[in-house]
């Protein structure tokens, strides 16, 4: 379904439930514009897909979402997102919206502490100091990242002992371990092998269910693999945003099919 606010056109679709509301969003950089007027719903618990082009502000976007953006010298940002119908710019609670919105980067960046201190990390922050309620959740966090069994016996050793496919899970499990509405993915294996992103798709795939996933990837088997919907994002623009299915087999914008295909990218 399309609908129009304010002449501008809002992707969205029928019966589902926007947890993430954008309307009309410009974003810049100083004097360079990075997005054009984007409007799109997220739905809950789905995951949702980010594709296009370098340089096409699918990161910029993703940014956006849980306000990264301000950490930006320079950023000016217009429009709105709305996370369970709240202004997530009108608030000034951003370690609220950090501890609702997690995210995952493109290469695993956890700290030089061990694999127990990096998960409990969040939780501590958040005030939890009990060892037990500690022990809990950072066992179910590891648990629910599929990485568990790898690493239950050295978890007071450094997380930077691990692989980087499994220090990627630790990161999963890190942000999991705050116990988030939304994660937002950037590119979470372009620095993987097969292997340990076949792991991480199916924990996107388990998890889905439970999360709201946003995924930006330059890897068009994966976005089909693992998304319900896509957005095709071109020169800071949403040009397409619609079932995964439909943005792969019968797009309607000629520059999204010519992307999926292979044309240009
Ligand atoms: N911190 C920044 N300062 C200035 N310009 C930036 C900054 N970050 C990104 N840009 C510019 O904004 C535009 C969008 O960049 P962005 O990283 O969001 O694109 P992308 O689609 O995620 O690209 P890629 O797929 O290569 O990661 C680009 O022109 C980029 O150069």
């Amino acid at each position: 379904m399309k609908t129009t606010i304010n002449g501008s056109e809002i992707k969205q679709s029928t019966g589902e439930t926007a947890k993430i509301s954008v309307r009309n969003l410009d974003l810049f950089y100083g004097e360079k514009q990075a997005l054009y007027k984007v409007s799109l719903d997220i739905n809950e618990k789905e995951v949702t897909a980010l594709i296009g082009p370098s340089g096409c502000g699918k990161s910029t976007f993703l940014r956006t979402l849980n306000r990264m953006n301000d950490l930006i010298d320079g950023v000016k940002i217009t429009g709105d997102i709305e996370i369970d119908k709240e202004n997530i710019y009108r608030s000034n609670d951003v370690i609220k919206l950090r501890t609702k919105v997690g995210m995952v980067f493109q290469k695993p960046n956890l700290f030089p502490m061990s694999i127990f201190d990096n998960v409990a990390y969040g939780p501590r922050m958040q005030g939890i100091k009990n060892k037990k309620e500690l022990n809990q959740i950072v066992e179910e966090s590891l648990k629910s990242a599929a990485i568990w069994d790898e690493v239950k016996d050295r978890l007071k050793t450094s997380a930077l002992g691990l692989s980087g496919g499994q220090q990627q899970r630790v990161c999963i499990a890190r942000a999991i371990a705050m116990k988030p509405d939304v994660i937002l993915m950037d590119e979470p294996t372009s620095a993987l092998d097969p292997i340990s992103t076949l792991k991480v798709e199916e924990w996107i795939t388990k998890m889905k269910n439970e999360y709201t996933i946003v995924i930006v990837t330059h890897n068009m088997q994966q976005a089909a693999r693992v998304s319900d919907k896509t957005a095709f994002f071109l020169n800071g623009e949403v040009i397409e945003y619609d079932e995964t299915n439909v943005i792969f087999s019968m797009p309607k914008d000629q520059r999204t099919e010519d992307y999926v295909t292979g044309r240009f990218g």
